[in-house]
Formats: C-alpha cells, sequence, structure tokens
C-alpha cells in the first residue's frame, strides 16, 4: 500500500517526503518492527512513540505516522492524532474484516471472559465457525493463541487478527471489549453486530477518573450500534443488556440498535427464576422471547445465571434454536481460571477465581456462602498500578464473608507490596473482622500454603484474583506463578507432612 492512499483517510494530514512510498505492513512497537513497514508514532501514557522513530527506521521501517516532524530520514504522514490515525489506518490496511464477519463484543466490569466463551461455545456447538478474543486467549477456529497483551488489543492488532477470522471463514468474532479498549479507541471503526452488557461496578478509577466517566466509556459500544443499519437481515444490530443493572436505561437510550434486556429481579426478554446452586452447578427456568427452557449449567453463582442469559439472549438474536442455545450452554463445563476446583482428593474443596473487583469477590463469595458446610478460607490481594480505592473496599467485601483472611500480593507490578496490602487493611478492620482472623502475607505462595495447611474437612479455600494468569508480575518482571499449581503443591504436602 501507498503512503498517499493513507492521506486520503484522513482530512487533515500532509505527507513529508514520497507519497507512492510502498509499506507492507504497520507496526506501533518500533521493537516488532519488520522490514517494509509502515511504524506509527503514537503518544502513550508511559512513552512517547515519536522518541522511537530512529529505532524503527533502523529495524527497517520505510515509513512513519507521526504527529509532528522526527528525526527519522524517511517519508511521513504527519497526523493530528495519529491514536485515531491507527484505527482508521489499520481498518483500511486490513481491508475492514470486521464488514465480512458478525462481531459480538461483550462489555462490563465483570463476566466479560465467561460470557464470550458460553456464547462461543453456543454459537460453535451450531457450526458456526467461531474466533474468540480476550485476555485468556485469542482463538481463531481450532487455532489458541495465548494472550499476552492487553485484554481488547491495539487496533494495528484487533484489525490483523480480525483479517485472519475473516480469511479463514470465521462466522463470528465473539470478543472482550474493554472500558480502556473503547476510551482508547481500539475498536474504533470496527462494526460490531451486537453489544453485550453484563454489569457496571468500581473498577479502573485510577484510569477513569469516575464512575460516570467509566459507564460513558462502556457507553461508547453502544452508542457506535447500529447508526449504519442498512435493513437487511445482516446489517441488523443489537445491544443485549442487563436490566438488573441501573447502567443499562442509559445504553437503551443512546443506541440505535434493538434493544434485547436480560434480568433476574424484574421483567426482561429473557428471564430467569426459580435459581438453585450447589457446589456443582446451577439450575434455572429462563423464559424467552423465543419460549421457555430448563437450563442445568455446570457453572457455579448467581453470576452465572447472569452471564448465561446474556449468552443466551445474544443466541437467540442470531435465531439459534432454544434447545440448541441449551445444548451449548451445558456443555460448557468450567471457564480457565472462576471458580475453578483444585482437586487433589483433599476433604475440603479449594477454588481458584478470578475476582479482582469488590463485585467480583462479592459475587464469587455469596456463591461459596451459599454452598459451604464448613468455615469459608480466602486468600486474595490486589493490583498494583491500578485503581488504589478498590483496596479497602475489597478487603471490607472479603472480611464479611470469610472467617479467615490471607491478605497478600496480586500482581503488584511497579508498587511496594507492602503498601498495597497496608491499603486493604482499613477495609477489613472497617468490616469488624478481629486481628485473629486475619494475616498480611506479602508473599503469595506462603500465603496460599498457610491457608491450605489451615483447613479442615469440609472447610472452602477461595484464591481470588489471578485465576487464568500464569506468572506473578513484580516490579515490573514477570515469574512463573499459578494459583493451581501452588495450591496442588501445598494439599500434596499437607498430605506428605
Ligand atoms: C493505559 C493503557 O492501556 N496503556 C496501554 C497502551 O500504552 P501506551 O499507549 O501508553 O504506550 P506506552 O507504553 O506509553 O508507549 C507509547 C508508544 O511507544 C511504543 N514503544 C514503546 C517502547 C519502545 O521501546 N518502543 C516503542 O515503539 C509503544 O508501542 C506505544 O505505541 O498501549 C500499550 C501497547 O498496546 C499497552 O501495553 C498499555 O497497556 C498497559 C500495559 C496496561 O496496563 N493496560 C491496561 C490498563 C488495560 O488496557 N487494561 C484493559 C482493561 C482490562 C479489563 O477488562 O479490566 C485491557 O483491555 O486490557
Ligand atoms: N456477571 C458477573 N457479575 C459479577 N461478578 C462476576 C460475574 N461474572 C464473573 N464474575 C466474577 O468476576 C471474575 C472475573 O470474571 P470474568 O473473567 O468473566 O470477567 P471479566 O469481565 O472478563 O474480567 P476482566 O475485566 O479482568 O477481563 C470471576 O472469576 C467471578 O468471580
Ligand atoms: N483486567 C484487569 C485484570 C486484573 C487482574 C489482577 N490479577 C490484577 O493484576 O490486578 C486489570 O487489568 O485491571
Ligand atoms: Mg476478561
Amino acid at each position: 500500500m501507498q503512503l498517499k492512499e493513507l492521506a486520503s483517510l484522513l482530512a487533515v494530514s500532509r505527507i513529508s517526503g514520497d507519497g507512492e512510498t510502498v509499506f507492507t505492513g504497520i507496526q506501533t512497537d518500533s521493537r516488532k518492527v519488520q522490514p517494509g513497514d509502515l511504524f506509527l508514532c503514537i503518544p502513550g501514557f508511559a512513552a512517547d512513540g515519536h522518541m522511537f522513530a530512529a529505532a524503527a527506521v533502523e529495524r527497517g521501517a520505510v515509513a512513519l505516522v507521526a504527529e509532528h516532524e522526527v528525526e527519522a530520514d524517511v517519508p511521513k504522514l504527519i497526523v493530528k492524532d495519529s491514536r485515531f490515525a491507527m484505527a482508521v489506518i489499520a481498518n483500511h490496511f486490513y481491508g475492514y474484516p470486521s464488514k465480512e464477519l458478525k462481531v459480538i463484543g461483550i462489555t462490563g466490569t465483570n463476566g466479560k471472559t465467561t460470557t464470550t466463551y458460553l456464547l462461543e461455545r453456543i454459537l460453535s456447538s451450531s457450526r458456526y465457525s467461531t474466533g474468540l478474543m480476550g485476555n485468556i486467549e485469542i482463538k481463531i477456529g481450532s487455532e489458541r493463541i495465548p494472550n499476552q497483551a492487553t485484554n481488547t488489543q491495539e487496533a494495528s492488532e484487533l484489525q490483523r487478527l480480525l483479517r485472519r477470522m475473516a480469511d479463514q471463514g470465521v462466522d463470528y468474532c465473539v470478543m472482550e471489549v474493554s472500558s480502556h479498549g473503547l476510551d482508547l479507541g481500539r475498536v474504533k471503526g470496527c462494526s460490531f453486530r451486537t453489544g453485550v452488557f453484563t454489569n457496571l461496578t468500581q473498577d479502573h478509577l485510577d484510569y477513569h477518573g469516575s464512575m460516570e466517566r467509566y459507564q460513558a466509556a462502556k457507553g461508547l459500544l453502544f452508542a457506535r450500534l447500529g447508526n449504519d443499519y442498512s435493513g437487511s437481515a445482516d446489517e441488523q444490530r443489537y445491544a443485549v443488556l442487563n436490566a438488573d443493572d441501573a447502567a443499562s436505561a442509559e445504553f437503551a437510550r443512546m443506541t440505535a440498535a434493538q434493544v434485547i434486556t436480560y434480568a433476574i429481579d424484574r421483567e426482561a426478554d429473557v428471564r430467569a427464576d426459580g435459581i438453585r446452586m450447589t457446589s456443582k452447578g446451577t439450575a434455572f427456568h429462563c423464559t424467552t422471547f423465543r419460549g421457555t427452557v430448563d437450563i442445568q449449567t455446570k457453572l457455579i453463582g448467581r453470576f452465572n445465571v447472569y452471564n448465561s442469559l446474556a449468552a443466551i439472549a445474544a443466541a437467540l438474536a442470531e435465531g439459534i434454536p432454544l434447545e440448541a442455545v441449551k445444548q451449548g450452554l451445558e456443555s460448557v463445563a468450567s471457564v480457565d481460571g472462576r471458580m475453578e476446583v483444585v482437586d487433589e482428593g483433599q476433604d475440603f474443596l479449594v477454588l481458584v477465581d478470578y475476582a479482582h473487583t469488590p463485585d467480583g469477590l462479592d459475587k464469587a463469595l455469596s456463591a461459596i456462602k451459599q454452598f459451604a458446610e464448613g468455615r469459608i478460607i480466602s486468600v486474595f490481594g490486589c493490583g498494583g498500578d491500578r485503581d488504589r480505592t478498590k483496596r479497602p473496599v475489597m478487603g471490607s467485601v472479603t472480611a464479611r464473608y470469610s472467617d479467615y483472611l490471607y491478605v497478600t500480593s496480586d500482581n503488584p507490578r511497579n508498587e511496594d507490596p507492602q503498601r498495597i496490602v497496608e491499603d486493604i487493611e482499613p477495609g477489613i478492620k472497617e468490616a469488624g473482622l478481629s486481628g485473629e482472623s486475619y494475616e498480611l502475607i506479602v508473599d503469595r505462595k506462603e500465603a496460599i500454603h498457610k491457608a491450605i495447611a489451615a483447613a479442615s474437612s469440609k472447610d472452602v479455600v477461595l484464591i481470588a484474583g489471578k485465576g487464568h494468569e500464569t506468572y506473578q508480575e513484580i516490579m515490573g518482571k514477570k515469574h512463573a506463578f499459578d494459583d493451581r499449581l501452588v495450591a496442588k503443591e501445598a494439599i500434596r504436602g499437607r498430605y506428605r507432612d
């Protein structure tokens, strides 16, 4: 593609140098540049991409997109906003792939990953070819690529992956759409078939500043949905909204798409009642706009009824028969790192879960409370370089449900882990848990070992926060760490000692 082709996409832009320069790929990270690439200089939070222009050229970049002149002897496209330009350029370079498949975006504070897997399973078991993108992995048909980057990929990577899916004949791409992804324009220009909203509770206030701005970021998914509807069935657009969450009314007002609601506590197009829960799964009766059905999912907890309803509603909008929806949903045994049972034959239950927000912990622990026959022993921490205000709230939520609590490190990233646990502690005290009922143990491995050593018959040990993650990020460096493996080792150790 020639540089000048991009100039025609961006009204306020100018070419400096030879506009006929041909590039063969696009890249935003100088360290990943291949010869022939166009390098986009993005001013970021930690660094400024313009600083890496020369390094990119050294690695073979043949042209640049920048917001101002930079020292580099290649042609440049000077634009007003290179992050915006990235979304436009990536979409164009990869040939608008989202128009060739049906993209279903799932947003919300909690439940995105779980809902993507449920919906993807329903669609794939109905013989559609599927793709999936989220914070565990990227799936393209039967190919699985572990996700090493952000939950919602940068536009350049996102469009590349969508192109691969389109070329492989994928019918549906089900993807997580984070609030950062929406706010930073990572999905700008992406044509969504359906937007699904799970819920909105406290998280990411470090980035968004307020719940109002966090909600507004999520709302972008729905505000952009449906305006391009041309009347054909294939161009129909749907907004699948959780009617039990107050934000949904606002999203319904914003969108031009058809609204389909789901709920437990109020009237909705897809609704659950008669919920029965055990430690092995959840049963509920579901009333939908396509009839009624009894569902028996292997997933634990009322919150997973919400995730199931969201997946059911989105699948029904696609015309999948209710019986096929039921079959697909019931075939999901578990989602990696979500309420995952660690079973080494011990006489107490160990669960690894990804709850890392106040509401996630509340929902996970209230589910456990319903079936726990013994004590609840919790292990959790909070991530560093993230919303500091959620830390005491997570402390108080966990304290309310736990008989004993080990406060430890999650991913401290670049923060002092001791300071993070100290941020959590006031919440525990406020919840009224006495000093004999909790410990602050910065070393996560030690905390897990202690929790498992302390468990008696029928107790439940919840290890929360890291779920599927196979590393712990300390001082910016990732170390191998897997809660499930550490828990297994601790359980085996109990029987050896
Ligand atoms: C706030 C945020 O989202 N930042 C993301 C963003 O960083 P940034 O644009 O500020 O980039 P930067 O590191 O300052 O660098 C600026 C530019 O210089 C380039 N660069 C940098 C270094 C170098 O040697 N060469 C080079 O070219 C970078 O590629 C970038 O283009 O773009 C980077 C590249 O894609 C991301 O790695 C980075 O994610 C950081 C690590 C992050 O923690 N993001 C989290 C908050 C996030 O996005 N989370 C959401 C929500 C998850 C949820 O659902 O809860 C997600 O979607 O994952
Ligand atoms: N619908 C829900 N409502 C509240 N909590 C939930 C819900 N679904 C899952 N959870 C809790 O949140 C945790 C994370 O779930 P999941 O990974 O599906 O969410 P996510 O939105 O993808 O998270 P992330 O923002 O990190 O990508 C689960 O382990 C569970 O404890
Ligand atoms: N998507 C979430 C993941 C948090 C996972 C938790 N283990 C942590 O590190 O805080 C975030 O980026 O805030
Ligand atoms: Mg997720």
